[in-house]
């Protein structure tokens, strides 16, 4: 149990920090190397680097204190940082953490008990009412747990000009596209949220209270005493199950018969309550005979589509093995019936349907577009694909983009422009926000949300196996959004769009908003404009292949999907870029660009000894961490590691220095000892400050005429395999001794 009064009071204490955050995967084996190079540079200008564990392993630890002896107790770091971001102070380098499946919480779960922490079992079906409540814990660390947690400001993500000058003059790999390529999106045509969605906005402060009314006039409350604030925007919207199941068995035969690739893309870790659902429909639909057949004994083994196929195999591997081997010629007969489904990993026969945190909507559509379009099949080759979106709020967006590749072809690195983005993500904005709010529902009825005088203020019918969902949107974020929309197309002289559908029900809400908060705004001589996200789409695409730039200002949903959707198009990753969350309390929260925690590159640095994480987006992040600390602290030694840092990246772009992806080629270590040289390099070449030019002088000299043997040290640790003691929870000696293995380099930073 944290305590407040303490966690108050360590905020005191830290007025002048920056918090690097402690990850997963990854983002946290290049911490391993890079934050004692972040240490060692900002000790002389007296900044202060504090580290808060917000990793998956350190979460459940946090939580299960009860469980842990003393000293395996650790604090809640989550919980203080979640104080921090509504502070003035608070100055915070986020970096991307895993969104736990059940799968993964599960596996974490079990790492941490072989390292003998007494943590309790995930209780998936609980039993007793201590289960119940351990299970609950757990589901609060599930899913993307940390973001909404710490993301109290609105978001402004980016290129900077350096990163789009760099993929100009090296431009990642486009796969081609045809004209005549078989690749399509299928949505649902009703039963979806799109066509259930109801909004309101409340005239007044209020409490609701969401409640489920049976058919049979039973009532249960679903959720009750929260509060609504005065001008925050509801909605309301219902997934039918049985048309979701209806749409899957369609598509599966559609597939089929175009012979393309089935594959499933949703956000199962943003989206913790409703997409697992319906990852499992589709789970359920395409193993129909398997599950219905062996329904009973699944039922005894636990095993729920909804956590994949992976899941199964895990599950029914101790039994007899006659009876494992009935099950598995039965999924193999389904393989041979069905359409192909897009693999994960065709070599280790890892499907799209095996983990539901595997595909995830954000980053697998726009690694497909820059593919061709195409996705890989069971034999290993590339093919033409089925993108199965079921909700249709935001699938038109890529349906979009795939008829423009076909109509012009794959989009040209060299010459495009980009679209930046404006995404309206405080306080828990909108659907990424309505996880205490989802529930699949029992049986037929209606829920109905009331206020605390009884009104009713959205009422939505429903089957059995249905999924209900809230969502809420305060009004300061709203506001808070169209002003840096406004700031934002001032400052760049760029169009700025909002990606709103006036015939959705909560868009519709907010583009009145939009229209009277634009009103507070100087708006002259800009260009600001609203379109339905797939109209946005194609407008920003006609731009794009002109090399001119748009600022998308989204929701939260195409804040997410927009933000890997371009960059991955543009330069290639959305590792580079520049990711600010102004708190909307002043603090700054600055995330390391916009992608994930890239579990395939742990795998790749575990098996031969080669990390080729990106740390483009840690280095832009502490930049502008610096800048604002020098700002709010007043600390103009800072403001100079800020510049110094900006010139340092520059001409790591220019130089080519980002890691490569094979053995034998400098990776993330390498490139972090890059950093440095350049950063040692600026700092000895600035006047503004004489103390930090004398202190990094001789650095600097010693990195210059040391580098042939530090890349040496660094190429040497190279293509063996790597013990880091653990996945999700590391052992820091050996962890840190891989990611730092030139002494050379070690010994001379030991000496600031
Ligand atoms: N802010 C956050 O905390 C975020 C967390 N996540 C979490 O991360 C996990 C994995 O998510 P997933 O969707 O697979 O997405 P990832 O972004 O982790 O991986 C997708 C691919 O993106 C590329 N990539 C991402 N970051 C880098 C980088 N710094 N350097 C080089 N390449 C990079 C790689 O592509 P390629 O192989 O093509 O080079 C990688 O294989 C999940 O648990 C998810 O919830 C996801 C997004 C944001
Ligand atoms: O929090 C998460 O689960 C993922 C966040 C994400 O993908 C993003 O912010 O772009
Ligand atoms: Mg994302």
């Amino acid at each position: 149990m944290f305590n407040f009064v303490d966690i108050g009071r360590q905020i005191l204490n830290k007025m002048s920090k920056i918090i690097y955050t402690i990850t997963d995967e990854a983002p946290a084996l290049a911490t391993y190397s890079f934050l004692p190079i972040v240490e060692a540079f900002t000790k002389p200008a007296g900044v202060e680097i504090e580290t808060r564990d917000i990793s998956l392993s350190g979460r459940i630890l946090a939580n299960f204190s009860e469980f842990l002896t003393d000293e395996q107790k650790v604090s809640d770091d989550l919980a203080y940082l979640g104080k921090l971001a509504v502070e003035p102070e608070a100055n915070i380098i986020k970096l991307p953490n895993i969104s736990a499946s059940i799968p993964q919480l599960v596996a974490a779960i079990k790492e941490l008990q072989a390292k003998g922490y007494a943590v309790p079992d995930y209780p998936e079906e609980p039993k007793t009412g201590e289960e119940t409540f351990i299970k609950a814990k757990y589901d609060k660390i599930k899913g993307s747990a940390v973001n909404p947690v710490l993301r109290e400001g609105n978001s402004d993500r980016r290129a900077p000009k350096a990163v789009k000058e760099y993929a100009r003059k090296h431009p990642h790999s486009m796969g081609a596209w045809s004209a005549d390529s078989k690749s399509h999106v299928s949505s649902m045509t009703e039963g979806d949220f799109y066509g259930s969605e109801k909004s309101v906005v409340v005239p007044k402060a209020t409490k609701y209270k969401i409640t489920f009314v049976g058919a049979d006039g039973s009532t249960k409350v679903l959720k009750e005493g929260a509060s609504l604030q005065e001008g925050e925007t509801v909605d309301s919207a219902v997934m039918s199950y049985s048309k979701l199941n209806d749409f899957y068995a369609k598509e599966i035969e559609d597939a089929k018969a175009k012979d393309v690739l089935f594959s499933v893309h949703l956000k199962a870790t943003m989206m913790k309550v409703s997409d697992p659902i319906l990852f499992g429909g589709a789970v359920y639909q395409y193993f129909k005979e398997v599950y219905d057949k062996y329904a009973t004994l699944f039922d005894e083994l636990n095993i729920n589509p909804n956590n994949g196929l992976g899941d199964l195999e895990k599950k029914i591997a101790s039994l007899p093995e006659d009876q494992k081997a009935a099950i598995e010629a039965d999924i193999k007969a389904v393989y041979e019936k069905n359409p192909a489904l897009a693999m994960v990993n065709s070599d280790k026969g890892i499907t799209n349907l095996h983990v539901p945190s595997d595909v995830i909507i954000d980053a697998s559509m726009p690694a497909a577009i820059r593919t061709s379009g195409q996705m890989w099949g069971p034999d290993g080759k590339q093919k033409d694909t089925k993108f199965v979106i079921p909700d249709r709020c935001y699938s038109g967006v890529y349906q979009t983009v795939i008829d423009f590749c076909k109509n012009n072809g794959a989009l040209d690195p060299v010459t495009m422009g980009s679209v930046s983005n404006v995404g309206l993500m405080a306080q828990a904005a909108e659907e990424y926000g309505s996880h205490d709010k989802t529930f699949q529902l029992a049986g037929a009825g209606t829920v109905q949300v009331t206020d605390e005088d009884g009104n009713v203020l959205m009422e939505q019918a429903v089957e059995a196996g249905d999924i209900f969902r809230m969502c809420q949107t305060k009004d300061a974020p709203v506001q808070d959004w169209v002003k840096l929309a406004v700031n934002r197309a001032r400052a760049t002289n760029t169009p700025a769009i909002f990606w709103l559908d006036k015939n959705r029900a909560h868009d519709a809400n907010l583009i009145q908003k939009v229209e009277k908060y634009l009103k507070d705004h100087d708006t002259t001589g800009l260009d600001i404009q609203i379109m339905s996200p797939a109209e946005a789409t194609q407008y920003s695409l006609e731009r794009i292949v002109k090399g001119l730039d748009t600022i998308s200002v989204t929701g939260n949903v195409l804040r997410d999907y927009n933000t890997d959707l371009f960059p991955i198009l543009e330069v290639g990753t959305s590792a580079k870029m520049l990711s600010i969350v102004p708190l909307m309390n002043g603090g700054g929260l600055f995330e390391t660009g916009a992608g994930g925690s890239a579990p395939k590159h742990v795998q790749q640095f575990v098996e031969e000894g080669y990390l080729r994480w990106d740390s483009l987006g840690e280095f832009l992040a502490l930049a502008v961490s610096l800048e604002h600390f020098a700002q709010v602290n007043n600390n103009p030694k800072a403001q100079v590691l800020a510049d110094t840092l900006d010139e340092a990246t520059g001409k790591f772009l220019e130089n080519d220095k980002s890691p490569a992806r094979k053995v034998g080629q400098i990776d993330n270590r390498g490139s972090h000892f890059y950093l440095a040289l350049y950063w040692a390099q600026a700092l000895a070449a600035q006047d503004k400050d004489a103390e930090l030019k004398a202190i990094f002088a001789p650095i600097a000299e010693e990195l210059t005429a040391k580098e042939a043997a530090i890349n040496e040290e660094l190429l040497g640790a190279q293509g063996k395999p790597q013990d880091i003691g653990g996945y999700y929870k590391p052992e820091f000696a050996k962890a840190s001794a891989a990611m730092r293995p030139s002494t050379t380099f070690n010994s001379i930073l030991a000496k600031l």
